[in-house]
């Protein structure tokens, strides 16, 4: 059984259900002196990037793919503050280049290729997957690492294997799949926080 299934009070009260392990599993991850740690350091891996005039990209598939585009907007529009935008894209939107390379190359290629597209050293790959193993996710990584790129994985309890091709790994503590990528998103507002913080403290008018 899942860590966080309660499959009596799934059948009864789906939403009550989904909602309590929510809560449990973002009481854990923010009492998760590890996860905790990996977040500054992502955000921190993330600025200096940022700061030298490297880009963010992001990937992801299904609803991490609208998490992409989530957290790239709130870095090139604005989190909460009045400030310059900063340079970040999510690789999931372009359906012409998406579908051209699937065709083409095959679906394990479409943020791979991307990545060897635009990326460029110093630039940083923000790669979410829950379960740490879909192979579009793990070839962007590769890639990613052969241009000399900054890796950043999310992923969930399944997922750690992801660790191998990452700088930095990020791990939900749960295994269900749509809690993680809550996780994720609460993790990575967090972040852009972070971020819109400290580059305002330093160069506020830039
Ligand atoms: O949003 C959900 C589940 O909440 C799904 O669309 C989910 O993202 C898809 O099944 C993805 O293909 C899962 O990919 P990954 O996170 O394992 O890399
Ligand atoms: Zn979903």
């Amino acid at each position: 059984m899942s860590q966080d299934s309660n499959d009596s009070r799934d059948s009864k009260d789906p939403i009550g259900a989904h909602l309590g392990r929510s809560l449990a599993a973002l009481e854990r991850a923010a009492r998760d002196a590890g996860l905790l740690a990996a977040a500054r350091a992502i955000a921190a891996a993330m600025i200096a990037a940022l700061r030298a005039g490297n880009k963010l990209m992001i990937v992801g598939n299904g609803g991490s793919a609208a998490d992409a585009q989530h957290i790239a907007a709130e870095i090139i529009g604005r989190y909460k503050q009045d400030r310059p935008g900063y340079a970040a894209l999510a690789l999931t939107t372009d359906t012409s280049a998406l579908t051209a390379i699937a065709n083409d190359y095959g679906f394990e290629q479409v943020f791979a290729r991307q990545v060897e597209g635009l990326g460029r050293r110093g630039d940083v790959l923000l790669a979410l997957s829950t379960s740490g193993r879909s192979p579009n996710i793990l070839a962007a990584l590769r890639k990613a690492r052969e241009i000399g790129l900054v890796t950043i994985g999310f992923t969930g309890l399944k997922g750690e294997t992801l660790g191998a091709l990452c700088d930095h790994l990020l791990v939900a503590p749960t295994d269900d799949t749509p809690v993680v990528q809550q996780i994720h998103l609460a993790v990575a507002h967090g972040i852009c926080d972070e971020i819109e913080r400290t580059m305002m403290r330093e160069a506020p008018r830039k």
